[in-house]
Formats: structure tokens, C-alpha cells, sequence
């Protein structure tokens, strides 16, 4: 281990993707920089340890047939590795050094970090500060959930070397969804309880509707506007959950396992933030401006913490506002974002960028919009994976791509063209007209765009 010095040009607390990178990059510039992190666990931060990487690598591995316990040894061994590297990525440098503990400010200049390996605290001080502490489940307040031994998270989920036979998922977001897909192709029985009337709220119906039946023909139990009442601990290796219907019936479902994925709470326990003064909004989140800095100009904060979107990519994209700032490259802020993507990991992949066709009209766009079903492009019928429906809204004024959503095998890539295109600002002509390689999911946008007059 490196010896640790008193004072650094850089703290960065959190091996976030954001914080990490960072840290890489200004030791590169010949600052020196600490990096903190509270677990040896967790080198690499979220994604690569208890999020992205294994998900997508277990959603992958059951689209494939691999065996649950199999799967989950597989990924234990790749995320292994890549937190050595990630360490390596950071620690190699010269300049940084990675100090495993857990830090709290004491004042806006310095910290006091608990060893990990020996519970001794030092203090560090730093003339910049860089906040990169993620986020962490948030566990509603429901009867029995602290008595149960069969709730989990998606944390704590994916350690399981067994797969639970009923699993019941209480939520109908992200993980609520591509942990429900990914069970059931695994084997298990899956129930969704979620809470809201709507199924993928944000979504155009068309589109919500298209998921809805794959799910459901993917043998996944869906349980709208489901409210849980109550977790009652069971001795024969079930608990039951109760849980009432927006007609204010009661009922009850058999779970072995009980996943909570009722969305993430900013990262801030014991990070003593009031000793340096830095604001948090009511939910939590650190407040910052478009640079990315608090209300102390010396602080930032960068990832889940800072209450934009929760994806590994805008925590990276965070850094490259950070990075502006120390840099002769062009400033980069939080106004010049433009449109995020994202892609949501179930079989097929849902991916969407921009508006959806009710929020352009809600805008007031004159719209043209077409559909395709995902069956008609020849490469989805050489992959044997026809389900699935594509949408694109246009503003017909103007030609300008405002949205397009991509529910079929590969959007998780397409959707990345999309947003390039719109990027660009390409009319949807350049997308019908590209000439694409074949046979491939990109051709469906020749047919999807050209589907528009
Ligand atoms: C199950 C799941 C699946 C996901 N899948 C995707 C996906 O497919 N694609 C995608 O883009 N996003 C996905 N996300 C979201 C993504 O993981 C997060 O947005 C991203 O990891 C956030 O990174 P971050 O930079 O904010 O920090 P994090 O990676 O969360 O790092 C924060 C680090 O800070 C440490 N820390 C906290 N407090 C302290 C302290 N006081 N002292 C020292 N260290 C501390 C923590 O231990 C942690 O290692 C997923 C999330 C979950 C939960
Ligand atoms: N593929 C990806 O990029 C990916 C994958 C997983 C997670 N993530 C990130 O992680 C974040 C957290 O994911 P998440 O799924 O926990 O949150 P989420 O905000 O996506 O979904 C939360 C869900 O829980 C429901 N809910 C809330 N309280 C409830 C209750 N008491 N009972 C029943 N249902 C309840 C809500 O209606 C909603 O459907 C996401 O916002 C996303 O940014 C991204």
C-alpha cells in the first residue's frame, strides 16, 4: 500500500465511474489525488461490482441457458477481476493513491477517513473535493420487511448461489423489470407488485403495451396498482406477501424470495456533509449548479448523488464536465446534455431517446409517427427474436427526429445511432436513407423511418 500523505491537490470520495476517471485524469495532469472508498468491495464503484456488469452479464448468461448457480460463479469471477483493474487504474498512477475507508468531512478543507483494515481515522485535506458516493435501495417502511430473512435487494439478490423457486418483485421499474425477465428465463415463478396503475407509466401505451405481453408470455405475473400491506414471515421456507388492488382487495402471494426494487436514495449516510456546509434538496440529493459544483465552490459532486439521472454514463459524462473545467478542452456543462437515452435490459432490450408521441403533442408539435413491428426486419428473423415494436416520432415541420423508442433485439446498440442522428440534427431522411449493412437490426430503420411520408 502507498503511504498516505496529509494533504492533496484532488480528494475524490467514492470509486464512482465519474470519481474514478477523474482521478485518472488529474493525476495524469500531475496532481496528486487520493481516492476513498469505504469497501475493498467496491473498487470500480456500483456498476461493475453490484450493478451493470453483473445484471447485464446474468441477463445475458440466462438468455443463453447457462444454470442459475453457474452463472452467478461466472460473474463472481468476472467482476473479481475487473475490480483489480479498476483498482490498478487508479492506484498504478503515480500521482493517486486509493485509501480504503470511509470518509466524513470535518470541515470544507478536510476529511477524517476510518481505516478499513485497522478502524484508525486520519485526516486528509484537499484544496478540491470531488463527491462521488452513488446511491443505495430505498426499503419502504412495510409491516415485517425488517423480520423477514427472504427480502432482498438487487445487492444482495445476485449473491444468492440458489435460485429462488417464487420470487416476488416489489416495484415495476428498472430493476423491478430486468430482474423480473431475467428470473423467469432462469426458472423461477415471478410476480411483479408494483404500485403504480400503469404499467411503464412514462412510456405511449402502444409501447408499454408491446412489453406487457412479452413479459406476460414470458410467463411473468404483473400486478398493477398493487400496494403491500404486509411481509409475514413463514418457517417452511416461504414468506407471504399481502397486498391490496386498487379496488381495495386484499390478497396474498407465496414468495422464497422478496426483491425490493423501489428505486435508489442519494448516498450520503455519515458523510457529515453539514460540516462543510454543502446543501442537499428535500429528497437528499446534493444540489449543484451546471458545472457540476455545490454551494461550496471547492466541492463538486458527481453521479447518483447529485440527483441527475441514474446511469453509469451520466456519472461519466458528469466527469467530462468536471473535466472542462481543468482542462483547455471546451466547457462542457449540464445545459448542453442534450437528449439521454437509455436502454432497459429485458429480451428483447427497450431502449428510448427524446420525446415520446404523447409528450411532443403535449409540447405542441405537429407530429407524423410510425410503427414497425420488430418481426418484419430479416435480421430479427435470423436471430429468432421477432417480438417486439419499433416507434419514431417526427416533427413534421421541420423533418427533426424528436424521438424514437426501440423495443426489439439490439436497441441497446440502435438507440445509439438514433441519438446520434438527432445529435446531429439530422433530418429522418439520413436514418431511411443510410445505407446499412445486411442483414441487420439497423435496416429496420430504413422501414421504420420510411414508413413516414
Ligand atoms: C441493479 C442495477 C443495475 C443497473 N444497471 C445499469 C445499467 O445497465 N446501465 C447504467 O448505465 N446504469 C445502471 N445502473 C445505475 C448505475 O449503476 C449507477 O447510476 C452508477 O453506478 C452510479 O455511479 P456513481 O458514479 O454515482 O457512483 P457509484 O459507482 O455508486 O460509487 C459510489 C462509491 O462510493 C462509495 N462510498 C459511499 N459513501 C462513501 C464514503 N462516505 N466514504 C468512502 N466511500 C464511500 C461506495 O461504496 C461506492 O463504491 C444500475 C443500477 C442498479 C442498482
Ligand atoms: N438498464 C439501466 O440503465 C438500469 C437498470 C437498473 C437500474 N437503473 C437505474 O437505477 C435506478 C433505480 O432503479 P429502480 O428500479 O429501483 O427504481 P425506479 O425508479 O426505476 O422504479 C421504482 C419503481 O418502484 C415502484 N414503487 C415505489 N414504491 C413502491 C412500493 N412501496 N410498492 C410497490 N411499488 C413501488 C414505482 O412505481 C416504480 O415502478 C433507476 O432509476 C435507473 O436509473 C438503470
Amino acid at each position: 500500500m502507498k503511504s498516505i500523505h496529509s494533504s492533496y491537490d484532488a480528494l475524490i470520495i467514492g470509486f464512482g465511474k465519474g470519481g474514478k476517471t477523474l482521478a485518472a485524469y488529474l493525476a495524469n495532469q500531475g496532481w496528486t489525488v487520493a481516492l476513498v472508498e469505504q469497501s475493498p468491495l467496491m473498487y470500480g464503484g456500483t456498476c461493475i461490482n453490484i450493478a451493470c456488469i453483473p445484471t447485464k452479464f446474468l441477463i445475458h448468461n440466462a438468455e443463453m441457458g447457462v444454470p442459475y448457480p453457474e452463472s452467478i460463479g461466472e460473474k463472481d469471477q468476472l467482476i473479481a477481476a475487473l475490480r483489480q483493474r479498476n483498482f490498478n487504474l487508479v492506484d498504478q498512477s503515480p500521482n493517486a493513491t486509493v485509501i480504503t475507508g470511509k470518509a466524513a468531512f470535518v470541515s470544507p478543507h478536510q476529511v477524517s477517513v476510518r481505516l478499513a483494515d485497522t478502524a484508525e481515522e486520519i485526516r486528509i485535506e484537499a484544496e478540491r473535493i470531488f463527491i462521488n458516493t452513488g446511491a443505495s435501495p430505498l426499503i419502504p417502511a412495510i409491516p415485517g420487511i425488517g423480520q423477514s430473512q427472504r427480502v432482498f435487494t438487487s445487492t444482495t439478490l445476485i449473491q444468492e448461489t440458489q435460485l429462488p423457486n417464487e420470487l416476488v418483485i416489489i416495484g415495476g421499474g428498472y430493476i423491478a423489470l430486468e430482474f423480473a425477465g431475467m428470473y423467469a428465463q432462469y426458472g423461477a415463478t415471478v410476480t411483479i407488485l408494483d404500485r403504480s396503475t400503469r404499467f411503464l407509466p412514462h412510456e405511449d401505451r402502444d409501447m408499454a403495451d408491446a412489453v406487457r405481453s412479452v413479459l406476460l408470455a414470458q410467463g411473468i405475473r404483473i400486478e398493477q396498482g398493487a400496494s403491500v400491506d404486509e411481509i409475514i414471515p413463514g418457517h417452511t421456507g416461504q414468506d407471504t406477501v399481502v397486498y391490496h388492488t386498487p379496488e381495495k382487495e386484499q390478497q396474498q402471494i407465496q414468495a422464497s424470495a422478496i426483491l425490493v426494487a423501489t428505486g435508489r436514495q442519494p448516498y450520503t449516510e455519515g458523510l457529515n456533509l453539514s460540516a462543510a456546509g454543502v446543501e442537499q434538496d428535500a429528497k437528499g440529493y446534493i444540489k449543484v449548479n451546471e458545472l457540476l459544483q455545490t454551494n461550496v465552490p471547492h466541492i463538486w459532486a458527481m453521479g447518483d448523488v447529485n440527483g441527475g439521472p441514474q446511469f453509469t454514463y451520466i456519472s461519466l459524462d458528469d466527469f467530462r464536465i468536471i473535466r472542462s473545467q481543468f482542462s483547455n478542452l471546451d466547457r462542457h456543462t449540464l445545459l448542453d446534455r442534450g437528449q439521454v437515452a437509455f436502454s432497459l435490459f429485458i429480451s428483447p432490450p427497450f431502449s428510448h431517446v427524446g420525446l415520446r408521441e404523447h409528450e411532443a403533442q403535449t409540447k405542441g408539435y405537429r407530429t407524423q409517427v410510425a410503427t414497425l413491428p420488430a418481426a418484419s426486419i430479416t435480421r430479427a428473423q435470423v436471430l429468432k427474436e421477432t417480438a417486439g415494436l419499433l416507434k419514431c416520432v417526427v416533427d413534421a415541420d421541420t423533418n427533426q427526429i424528436l424521438g424514437c423508442t426501440l423495443f426489439c433485439a439490439n436497441s441497446s446498440e440502435l438507440i445509439n445511432l438514433v441519438q446520434l442522428a438527432m445529435r446531429a440534427r439530422f433530418a429522418y431522411t439520413v436514418l431511411r436513407d443510410t445505407i446499412y449493412t445486411h442483414p441487420s437490426m439497423s435496416e429496420g430503420l430504413n422501414d421504420l423511418f420510411g414508413k413516414l411520408k
